[in-house]
């Protein structure tokens, strides 16, 4: 596949020394920016992307997706693609030794328009996500430029440029850092980014397999995750592998703490632990890397006028798939609110809720990435012995499965305390509470509930319709699976975010309340 460059071109705004004012000025085009600046064009905020580079960057690195994350590219354009071109997979197995320890399925349930999770390599999603972008008159995506200084006033930000023609200045509202771990822009806020650095140190293998060799008779045709405790092929470490598209696959090795980095990148040492791995030199290398990986999070989301989002804000480690997953969260859960912002219709409040939000749920993951890690490469003699304890009885008993942790992986996170929220005035049995993400359900018609809100406010009325002022209202069924999902009963409404967020939920329809959340949504609680 051919991926799509951003070359560098001088603009006027440099050749004249005059800054032109920008809305909005994301740094970095990666999936995390470039989903940003989709979902802020798709709400007519014109957005300029700058990257340091001028191309997508080359190898797989992150590879599932899920469903949430497909969702969100679905609304913008991209996730049917994406969702046809990855290998879609829902069911996971963990092995002992050979020994099967414990299996999983994401998505038990059937009728969702998104699959549970599909693997696609990072650089083809980039790609999609820049096409989309290129196509949109409302972005410019400006390649070779990298972000060197940062002053902000009441007014706005300026950034220090720099190109292939020397330094300029641009000017803009909002500034969102989504340049990765190392982030320029969060270092020129002088934020500090603490957390655990782990001292294992992974291989990851991208192998093309020759015709008929299978990887462990796994089935190319039943994608599923496969992953290993201390398996025959690699004794005392594990490994775990994915199907990937275009007859990739990605295998992940650990090493272990005093690993020779430099040694273990050699081609043949790589090729040699596949070969033990397939039981067959029947591959082609096609891309490697050796990590190390940190779970740790900046300080704060939010200083004034400059926000960050993705790896600049938070990172993880790579079992259970939450780094880029929860990074392109970060931009669905920002990209509504800064456009509210700036059209006057939300307050400053609601990226102090953002902040608040997505710290929130950086710390959610970062707490699963690490219990995963702990459990991975175990670090006492007696983290050592329950883990094998729990890996011995997993395979024999039901209540020791859920202690077998080889990465939890990635779910939607639940704002439970946010601000933006209106807690239940009556009680419900079950369904999403205020905060959390509301799910997908089938239309009666056809179609899909997510096809039917794309990225506004909503109301959902069960049983009969209702009104509301500049409100667009969804009249579903009483009963069914819409209603089953929701815990609604006839007469219940649900008002939705704009990021698929359940704001508020009601069993009976009261307009007065409906408003007062919508305002208690857009951080204006006391109107
Ligand atoms: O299956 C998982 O837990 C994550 C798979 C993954 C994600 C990102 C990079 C990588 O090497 C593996």
């Amino acid at each position: 596949m051919n991926l799509p460059g951003y070359p560098y071109h001088q603009t006027l705004e440099q050749r004249s020394g005059q800054p032109q004012r920008r809305p909005v000025v994301i740094v970095g085009a990666g999936p995390v920016g470039l989903t940003l600046a989709l979902d802020l064009a798709r709400r007519d905020v014109p957005v300029v992307v700058i990257d340091d580079s001028d191309r997508i960057g080359e190898g797989s690195r992150a590879v599932c997706w899920a469903k949430k994350t497909l969702e969100v590219f679905d609304r913008l354009g991209v996730g049917e693609a994406i969702a046809r071109d990855g290998v879609r997979w829902q069911r996971g197995r963990v092995f002992h030794g050979e020994r099967e320890a414990y299996a999983f399925d994401l998505l038990p349930e059937a009728h969702h328009k998104m699959p549970a999770m599909v693997n696609l390599q990072q650089d083809q999603v980039e790609a999609r996500l820049a096409r989309a972008a290129q196509l949109d008159g409302r972005i410019e995506l400006r390649g070779r430029h990298e972000l060197i200084g940062l002053e902000q006033d009441s007014d706005g930000v300026t950034l220090n440029v720099r190109t292939p023609d020397g330094l300029f200045d641009m000017r803009a509202d909002w500034v969102v850092g989504c340049d990765g771990a190392r982030s320029p822009t969060r270092s020129l806020l002088g934020l500090s980014f603490q957390g655990q650095v782990f001292e294992d140190r992974f291989l990851i293998a991208d192998v093309r397999l020759a015709p008929g060799v299978r990887p462990r008779g796994l089935d190319p045709a039943r994608p599923e995750r496969w992953f290993w405790f201390d398996p025959p092929f690699h004794r005392g470490q594990s490994v775990l592998l994915h199907a990937q598209a275009d007859g990739l696959w990605r295998i992940d090795f650990q090493l272990g703490r005093d690993a020779d980095t430099e040694a273990e990148r050699d081609a043949g040492r790589i090729k040699a632990r596949v070969a033990a791995m397939l039981d067959s030199d029947g591959f082609e290398l096609v891309w490697s890397s050796i990590y190390q990986f940190c779970c740790r999070r900046a300080e704060r989301f939010r200083v004034g006028r400059v926000l960050l989002a993705g790896d600049a804000a938070h990172q993880v480690s790579p079992f259970g798939a939450r780094g880029a997953n929860s990074g392109v969260q970060d931009a669905d859960n920002l990209g509504w609110k800064l456009a509210a912002v700036l059209r006057g219709e939300g307050s400053d409040a609601l990226l102090d809720a953002y902040e608040f939000e997505r710290i929130e749920a950086a710390d959610d993951n970062i707490g699963h990435s690490t219990r995963a890690t702990d459990f991975i490469s175990p670090k006492s003699a007696l983290s050592r012995r329950f883990r094998r304890a729990a890996l011995d009885l997993a395979a024999r008993t039901e209540f020791a499965k859920p202690l077998v942790n080889s990465g939890r992986l990635s779910l939607p996170s639940a704002h439970v305390d946010s601000p933006l929220s209106t807690p239940d005035a009556d009680p419900w049995a079950g369904g999403p509470g205020p905060g959390c993400p509301a799910p997908d359900a089938p239309l009666d018609g056809g179609g899909w509930l997510s096809e039917r809100l794309r990225g506004g406010f909503a109301l959902l009325a069960f049983g009969w319709p209702v009104n509301v002022e500049r409100l667009p209202v969804i009249t579903l069924p009483g009963e069914g699976l819409a209603a089953t999902r929701y815990g609604a009963r006839p007469g219940s409404v649900v008002l939705l975010r704009p990021d698929g967020v359940v704001a508020a939920r009601w069993h009976r329809f009261d307009a007065d309340a409906v408003s007062a959340a919508l305002l208690r949504a857009h951080g204006r609680p006391n109107e």
